[in-house]
This record gives C-alpha cells, structure tokens and sequence, in this order.
C-alpha cells in the first residue's frame, strides 16, 4: 500500500465534478467531514454544465426566443423575433449561462471548505488515488471514494468525427454557421432534443434510428404526438435504419452509408447514438472493479462497488443517466459511506424531462407496461386546447395524460407533451409519492387560468371513461 502525506488525508474523496459528484461532496461536507473533489478538466461542472444539460437547454431556450416559435400559432408562421439567426447568437446566451453556472458552483464548493484538485485520478488501490497533471503526480487516501465521472459520447471508427460537418453532443456549438440540412443518427433523447432545436430553426433535419420507434421507453401515445410535430417541421424519419459510416464528401457535404445501402445527404451530422462511461482512466483493475462494455460500473442499493470502500454515482452506473437522479445518488452515497440512513429516495417516482419542442414530461407507468403487467387502468386525458392557459400561451396541440387504477384509483402514471410540461409534472409526482389518488384533482381548486387545470380536467375525463365503462 502507498502512503500519502499526512495533509492529503481525507474522510472523503469524489471524483468527478459533474452533478453526482458536486452534491456527494457537499453532502459529505455537511456532515462535518474532510473532504476533497478532484476534476480532470480546468472547470468544475461536467457534461452537465459544460457541454450536455446546461448548454442544450439554454440554446432550446435561445432558439425558442429568437425563432419566436411558440408565438407563430398567434401572429402567423413568418412572426421571428430576428432574421437570420446565427450560431453566434445561440452560443451568446449559451456561454453567459456557463459562466454562471460555473460560478455559482464553485462558490458552492468553497463556502463548504472542498478542497479542489485539477487531475486525472486513477486508483493505487481501494484507499488510495494517484492524481496526474501538468505538474506531476500526487497521492491522496481516504477510507472512502466515490466514483462521479462520468460519460463522453460514444464514439466509431467508422464515423470520422472532425468538429465542422460531422459532430457529437459535445461540438454542437462549435459549428460556425447553421447547416441548410442537416442528418441526426439516433433517435434517442440527444438526437431527439436536438432535431427539435435546428428544425424550429428551419434546418431540413432527417432523424435516423435503427429502432422501429423514437424514444422507446416513453409513452407511445407521446412519441406519437411528437412525431406529428417532428413531421410538421419538415423532419423526415428513417426508422428501422441503421448507420453504418459517414464520409466527408469533397463538396464539403457528407452521407451517412446505411446497412440497408441507402444513402443520405446532407451539409452536417449530428452523431448521438448513446454515451460511453469515462472508467479508462481510472485502472479499475487495482481495486478489483469491472466495467461492462459500455465502461458502466456495477454498484448495489446504496451504489457500492464490488470494492467496499469504494461507490459509483451518477451516469458511470448507467440509467437512467439524468442530472436530476446523479445529484440524488451523489447525495445518497455520501450518506451511506458514513452510516446515514436518514435520505430515502424511491426511484418509482423519478421523473423524466424530455425538452424536445413541445417537450415531454412523465414519471410512472405507461400504458404498454401496464398491458404487459395486467394491472386494470383507466386513462383520463385534457388537450391544452380546451384549457384557457394553452389558449392564451399559444399552445393548442399540448396535451396531458393521467393513467390511474379502475379500482383503487391511485395514480399510475402522469405523461404530458406541451409547453410548461416539465414543471406541469411535478403536481402530479407529488399526489403520487404522497399517496393520493385521482379524487384529489377532482376535490381541489386551482389558480385559473393555469395548466394546472389539465389535472382536474383529465381526472373527470378518467372518472367518466370509467363510469361508462369504456
Ligand atoms: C446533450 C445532453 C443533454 C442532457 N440534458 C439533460 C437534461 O435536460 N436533464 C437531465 O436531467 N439530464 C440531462 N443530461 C444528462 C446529464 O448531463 C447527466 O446525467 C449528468 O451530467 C451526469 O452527471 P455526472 O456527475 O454523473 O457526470 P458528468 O456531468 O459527466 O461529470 C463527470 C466529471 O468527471 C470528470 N472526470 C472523468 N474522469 C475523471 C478522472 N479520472 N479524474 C478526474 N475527473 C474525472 C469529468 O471531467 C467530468 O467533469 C444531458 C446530457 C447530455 C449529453
Ligand atoms: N432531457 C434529458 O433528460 C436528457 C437529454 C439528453 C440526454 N440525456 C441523457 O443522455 C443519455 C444519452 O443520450 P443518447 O440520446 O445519446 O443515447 P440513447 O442511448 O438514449 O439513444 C441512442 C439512440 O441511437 C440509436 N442508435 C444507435 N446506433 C445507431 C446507428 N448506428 N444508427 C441509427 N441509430 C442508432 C439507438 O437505437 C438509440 O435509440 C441518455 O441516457 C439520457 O438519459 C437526457
């Protein structure tokens, strides 16, 4: 075993400055521990902050403002709050938010005493982590390590990756002007998100997957709506087709080869066919860890590895890879490493916030898990159409669906597509988690004129559906 100075002995290590990484630090901060985080790259925040959550939906919300894409039902489809918008625009609002957030977090971590590391940690051993950078090597100890590194997009030999016309998630903003046409490869959140965002914009998107449907874990009738939006501005989807390479034509153009030996044209592409976990540094191998294919890390209930004194947060476990559950199993982690049992989170109830235009929000059941899972259900649906707060914002094709049990009426599942969908959510996570049912939409009054409504608005629909018997 190596030992470290006395000074780089800590009660806590993180590794990784992402989500999972930042809230275990501080959750170990406050339970008066010494602790210390340690980021490979020059800035704290990772792919949340720096290139995946923080910079896409600052640029969706860019492209909404500027577009004037949500007000084009009210003053017609030419109505743009500016002309020609440019990828300097969007990478204006874009940075601003990035400083901010960088800013914000690392007041965070110093007002709680973190001491902050740049430098790539690979394990010694379970207790042991060397630190690389610029000025050398350290070692530093601790009883207990969590693992928050991490995913970077996942990458093809096949696929020549060059930061101008053929790009991933991380490069979006790199572009130096809006492509006329643009090919997406993957249907799933990524390529969904971002097809959405260049669409409004007015680039001629085709959106590849090679399953047969968009987002597979979400509800059908959902995807199905939003594939009438994808439709509607202009997108065209291949499903059912899978990439194979791209090539760099002399044009400066490129063409996706598919397996069934199509091939499509277009100025850029846009490659998001899943994330890889960031474990090549870490010689997992000194601690007796594997990582599978995917470089995801096995971990238990309270996300411990194989190795006892050492636990895996946030997107290196895998799913469901969100910014929001990372934070909750950072927390959680630091927790159980010094025997607090005090947080009690249930996965069932984790929502999922697609910001697709409209975007898409749910939490629970759908309607195909319950079929496979024979439970009795009964749908209650409103459309923002019949509700005066989707008139009036503009919204007329948004709609909000309760799933609940015919017997007992507890809530199964709330799935909602349309403006406000990822805050309009969370009334209904709350009733669940709680334990109500569908009678307290029925029994409450809300604000009007709100998207609150929907709620009270889709339980009658349930109630007379099941009244009926339909
Ligand atoms: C385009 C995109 C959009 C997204 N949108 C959303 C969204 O809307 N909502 C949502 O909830 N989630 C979203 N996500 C997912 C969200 O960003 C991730 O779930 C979240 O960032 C994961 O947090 P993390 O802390 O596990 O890892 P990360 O944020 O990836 O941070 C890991 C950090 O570890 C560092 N690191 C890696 N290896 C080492 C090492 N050996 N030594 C030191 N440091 C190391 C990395 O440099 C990085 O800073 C999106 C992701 C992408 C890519
Ligand atoms: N709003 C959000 O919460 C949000 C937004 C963006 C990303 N994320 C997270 O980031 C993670 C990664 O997202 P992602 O979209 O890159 O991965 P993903 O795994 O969700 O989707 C990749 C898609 O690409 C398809 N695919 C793979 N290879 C292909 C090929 N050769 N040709 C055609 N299609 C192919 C797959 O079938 C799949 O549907 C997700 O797990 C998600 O949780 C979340």
């Amino acid at each position: 075993m190596s030992s470290a100075p006395t000074g780089n002995v800590y009660d806590l290590i993180v590794i990784g400055s992402g989500p999972a990484g930042q809230r275990a630090a501080i959750y170990g901060a406050k339970l008066g521990k010494r602790v210390a985080l340690i980021e490979m790259r020059e800035v704290v925040g990772g792919a949340c902050i720096n290139t995946g959550t923080i910079p896409s939906k600052t640029m969706r919300e860019a492209v909404l403002h500027l577009s004037g894409y949500n007000y084009r039902s009210i003053y017609g489809m030419n109505y743009r709050v500016k002309e020609r918008i440019t990828m300097a625009d969007l990478a204006f609002r874009v940075q601003h938010v990035i400083k901010t957030e960088i800013d914000v977090t690392e007041a965070q971590l110093s007002r709680n005493n973190i001491d902050m590391f740049t430098g790539t940690a690979s394990f010694v051993d379970a207790t042991h982590l060397k630190v690389t950078n610029s000025r050398g090597d350290n070692v530093y100890e601790s009883k207990n390590i969590i693992i928050a590194t991490g995913t970077k997009p996942a990458a093809s030999d096949k696929v020549p990756i060059n930061g101008t016309t053929i790009i991933n998630s991380d490069l979006v903003l790199d572009l130096k002007q809006l492509p006329k046409t643009m090919i997406i490869v993957g249907g799933g959140v990524i390529g969904v998100e971002y097809t959405c965002m260049f669409a409004a914009l007015g680039v001629r998107c085709t959106l590849i997957e090679r399953r047969p449907r968009l987002l597979e874990f979400a509800d059908q009738e959902i995807v199905e709506a939003l594939s009438y939006h994808l439709r509607d501005s202009r997108v065209t989807m291949r499903l059912n087709e899978e990439v194979e390479s791209v090539v760099e034509n002399e044009d400066g153009t490129v063409t996706a080869l598919l397996e069934s030996k199509k091939k499509v044209q277009g100025d850029a592409l846009l490659y998001a066919v899943g994330r890889q976990g960031n474990v090549d540094e870490l010689q997992l191998g000194n601690i007796g860890v594997d990582s599978d294919a995917r470089g995801r890390i096995p971990v238990d209930k309270d996300y411990r590895t194989k190795c006892a004194s050492v636990f895996a947060v946030g997107d290196v476990i895998g799913f469901p890879s969100l910014a929001s559950v990372s934070m909750e199993q950072g927390r959680i982690s630091a927790a159980r490493a010094f025997g607090d049992e005090s947080i009690l989170s249930n996965p069932s109830f984790y929502p999922y916030g697609i910001w697709t235009i409209p975007e898409i929000s749910f939490l629970g059941k759908t309607e195909e898990q319950l079929t496979e899972e024979d439970v009795p259900y009964e749908v209650g649906v409103a459309y923002y159409r019949e509700i005066a707060r989707g008139q009036i914002r503009g919204d007329t094709t948004g709609r909000l669906k309760l799933i609940f049990h015919r017997e007992n009426k507890s809530i199964l599942g709330v799935h909602i597509i349309g403006e406000g969908a990822s805050e309009l959510l969370h009334i209904g996570q709350a009733v669940m988690a709680l334990g109500g049912n569908i009678d307290y939409f029925v029994e409450t009054v809300f604000n009007y004129p709100t998207l609150a409504e929907c709620y009270k608005v889709a339980a009658f629909n349930g109630l007379n559906r099941l009244r009926r018997g339909d």
